[in-house]
């Protein structure tokens, strides 16, 4: 059926509207970046059923600068861990400009991986026996993160690589301060590449959905990184993605994001989507104005502030009781279980009086889904039930048994009985 696409319908009014707007000026210290076309403007959502909204010029590729800072330092954390990766960069919102020298005095480690200093330290993490390999892998994973191979636009990268003294002077005083490892020159002629891969709209908006999927690409179904990396880049980007603007637009729009020179913004709604635009005007943060105007909008008409409590689901208890003459409680739950579900069991389950040996009963034939905080609070609780003389039959624990070690993930009939 037709006609009833409200949500390209509001990415079009946005692009109506916005593509007005002026003010911001395209960036022209890389000099191939100021032959943008100001009034190229393209918005584009994906969701994470991997379904595809967009507006405007969203086929056109740009490079995606400091856009691919996210994603880099995805593929350091999945590659190293997150300690190895802290050792080499902070995770504190600098206050500064993108290309400042946030380095701290002691460590000598830079601020956060989202600006240059911090970028061109991570890039240089990436595993690789050369420069080459290094580089394949950032195009590889970036490719990955988008759903289709990218490639590098070589004129861009020429012109950073020539012009590019600040970021060369950023590399050295790293090197000087131990933040960098190997050859400086080498680190940011591999960083200036990274920063020439190009890609479209609609490539970016899979990159961000990748991450709202916890690091599962929703259209190709490949897991690109581990959770946790998902995760962890998502706060990296909420604190330092927009720069010394970073305060600013977690009040205003509540989104991690990523913003580069190119006038590419990435927003990720966690658990829901991802968001891309492209405008290549900037404001003083060197954030680009269409894009931090569209996401102001987008996250106030969609609720989408991760400050927001989330619409309530259907309630998780759907039958609690003792039968009457005081031997058996039973409490049924249903929907998906993660902390706060789980709670509301235990709470029911608690309310129950089965007299001392009574039976419990914990119908989880509805459950969809159990996170492991959940299940181990269940785990947990069943053991106790069990020690204080309690029978406990879960019916319905299929879904949990399957990695679950506990009480909850013992092979056996589907109702296990303990006690
Ligand atoms: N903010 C950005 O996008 C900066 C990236 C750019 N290649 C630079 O290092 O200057």
């Amino acid at each position: 059926m037709e006609g009833i696409d409200v949500v390209s319908e509001a990415l079009a009014d946005l692009h109506r509207r916005l593509l007005a707007l002026d003010g911001g000026a395209v960036a022209d210290y890389i000099p191939q970046l100021a032959l943008a076309d100001p009034d190229c403007f393209g918005l584009a959502l994906v969701s994470l059923d991997g379904h595809r909204y967009r507006a405007g010029r969203c086929d056109e590729a740009f490079t995606l600068q400091s856009v691919t800072k996210p994603f880099v330092l995805a593929l350091a954390l999945a590659e190293l861990g997150a300690e190895e990766v802290g050792r080499t960069v902070g995770a504190e919102p600098s206050g500064e400009a993108f290309n400042a020298i946030s380095l701290d005095p002691v460590t000598g480690r830079p601020a956060n991986p989202m600006i240059n200093a911090g970028a061109i330290a991570v890039t240089a993490l990436v595993p690789g026996g050369d420069p080459a390999e290094r580089f394949a892998r950032i195009l590889d994973c970036l490719g990955r993160f988008a759903g289709r191979p990218l490639d590098v636009d070589e004129e861009v990268y020429r012109s950073e690589a020539e012009t590019g003294d600040r970021n060369r002077a950023l590399a050295h005083l790293m090197r000087g301060t131990g933040a960098l490892r190997g050859d400086p020159a080498e680190a940011v002629e591999t960083y200036f590449r990274q920063c020439a891969v190009r890609a479209t709209v609609a490539d970016l908006a899979v990159m961000a959905a990748t991450l709202a999927n916890g690091g599962v690409n929703p259209v190709t179904g490949e897991a690109v990184v581990p959770e946790p990396v998902a995760v962890a880049v998502l706060a990296v980007m909420a604190t330092c993605g927009m720069y010394d603007a970073a305060g600013e637009w977690m009040l205003r729009v509540g989104l991690p994001a990523k913003s580069g020179v190119s006038g590419g913004l990435v927003a990720v709604s966690p658990a829901r989507f991802g968001v891309a635009v492209h405008s290549p005007p900037l404001d003083s943060f060197g954030n680009p104005v269409r894009g931090v105007a569209a996401l102001r909008e987008l996250s106030e008409r969609f609720g989408l502030h991760l400050m927001r409590n989330p619409a309530p689901g259907a309630p998780t208890v759907t039958r609690a009781d003792t039968a009457e003459d005081g031997g058996t409680a039973l409490v049924a739950a249903q929907g998906a279980l993660d902390f706060t579900a789980a709670e509301r069991v235990l709470f029911a389950l608690g309310q129950q009086a089965p007299g001392p040996g009574g039976r419990v009963l914990l119908d989880l034939e509805r459950v969809t889904a159990i996170d492991a905080a959940a299940r181990a609070m269940l785990d947990r609780a069943l053991t106790l039930l069990a020690e204080r003389g309690h029978r406990v039959t879960v019916t319905g624990d299929a879904l949990l048994r399957a990695d679950a070690p506990g009480p909850l993930g013992r092979a056996g009939s589907r109702a296990g009985t303990r006690r």
